[in-house]
């Protein structure tokens, strides 16, 4: 059952609690030749109704298995075990992994959806865009002269032109007009939640920043709730209300996006802030996370990040640490979390403390700089 806790403030109440999705001890296992690979491990998550959800970690730790599980879609022969469950506004809760196939395929479209990267694979080559939406439109029985003028709709909303991009083949528009594309014809059938993977990774990073302040329009204007993978920590810290981080296909660490920039607690997701370019810090500052993601028939025991990690004891190589609530919102799991903190500094942190140091010792001359360059 989901919970739906609620605090009073000020006399008010707010709900902190409304899932709707509950991810429950996810987990997706391949039988190979050399070895059982359990690319997704025990993986609890809740996605919270109106929130984005950004879900970082760098290239194979399990992002877009955990994005197929939410939609039973893991390719075979993968087995998903655990509990997906989906609570619609109104009605029952749903069963995703107990569906048959066609509730399955209408539940993927009409209450939630999904934006894969390379928008190109995603599109018959032969199709033109209108046919495209207008096949989607007819297979749900959805009226097509509202459906068309939803999609005119939503493609002006993404800056297109609506008829010629209708008009087009997939191959006659750009990588940024094709993923906006198909952003639109995602959202054609009114879902409620669109879990994008990668959706910006082809794109030059002009586009994938016009891309992401046009997802949050999207977001208000049609209400939806958006689970955004990626491995760019900062483009998702832009655009995300929390951040769930992964390694080694487990969720090690998750919070809201303050949290996990100013306080994160795991090792690697610390190591992670620090490995990126421009969250505030200054280039040679950057740091790549030594070592390297343990293969998934390997994964080693207790924490599995150990190998890596500058605190690592005895405890983490005996024993895989509990998800610890930090805050009711944060949750990491390590055993020396409240050390990490201490002793591994954040670069945008240091950048920013340093930078409040100059101006409190010369408060004119930062005054004169500011006015410099106005
Ligand atoms: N069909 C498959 N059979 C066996 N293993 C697979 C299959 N598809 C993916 N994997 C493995 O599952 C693990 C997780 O892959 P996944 O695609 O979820 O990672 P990711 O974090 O999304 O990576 P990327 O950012 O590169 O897309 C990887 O080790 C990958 O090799």
């Amino acid at each position: 059952m989901s919970t739906h806790e609620t605090t009073v403030t000020d006399g008010r109440s707010h709900s902190v609690s409304d899932p709707i999705l509950e991810i429950r001890n996810a987990e997706v296992v391949f039988e190979m030749d050399r070895g059982v690979s359990r690319v997704l491990d025990n993986v609890s998550l809740d996605i919270q109704r109106g929130e984005i959800l950004g879900i970082v970690g760098e290239s194979g730790s399990g992002k877009s298995m955990l994005a197929s599980s939410t939609l039973d879609a893991v390719v075979e022969p993968g087995v998903l075990s655990g509990s997906v469950t989906y609570y619609p506004e109104e009605g029952d809760p749903v069963d995703v992994l107990e569906l048959s196939d066609s509730e399955l395929r209408q539940l993927r479209w009409e209450e939630i959806a999904m934006v894969f990267q390379g928008a190109m694979s995603s599109f018959n080559p032969t199709m033109k865009i209108r046919d495209h939406f207008e096949e989607t439109l007819e297979a749900h029985n959805y009226s097509l002269s509202e459906g068309m003028s939803r999609a005119h709709e939503l493609l002006s909303d993404l800056y297109l032109d609506s008829e010629r991009v209708l008009d087009s083949y997939p191959h006659e528009l750009s990588g940024g007009m094709q993923q906006r594309t198909l952003i639109a014809l995602s959202v054609i059938l009114e879902p409620n939640v669109l879990v994008m993977d990668e959706p910006t990774a082809a794109l030059d990073l002009l586009m994938q920043r016009s891309i992401i302040s046009l997802l949050e329009e999207l977001k208000e204007k049609y209400d939806l709730t958006m689970m955004f993978i990626t491995h760019d920590l900062p483009l998702v810290a832009e655009l995300a209300d929390r951040l769930a981080v992964m390694y080694a296909f487990e969720l090690i660490e998750q919070g809201t996006t303050e949290e996990m920039l100013q306080n994160a607690g795991h090792p690697y997701t610390r190591a992670l802030l620090n490995s990126t370019p421009n969250l505030d810090a200054p280039l040679e500052e950057m740091r790549p996370i030594p070592g390297s993601a343990p293969d998934p028939v390997a994964v080693p025991d207790g924490c599995s990040y150990h190998p890596r990690c500058p605190l690592a004891t005895d405890q983490c190589v005996a024993t895989d640490p509990p998800s610890e609530p930090v805050t009711e919102s944060h949750l990491i799991d390590c055993h020396h979390w409240e050390e990490s903190i201490e002793s591994i500094p954040l670069n945008h942190q240091k950048e920013a403390t340093t930078r409040t140091t100059d101006e409190e010792r010369n408060p004119m001359d930062h005054q004169n700089q500011m006015e410099g360059e106005r």
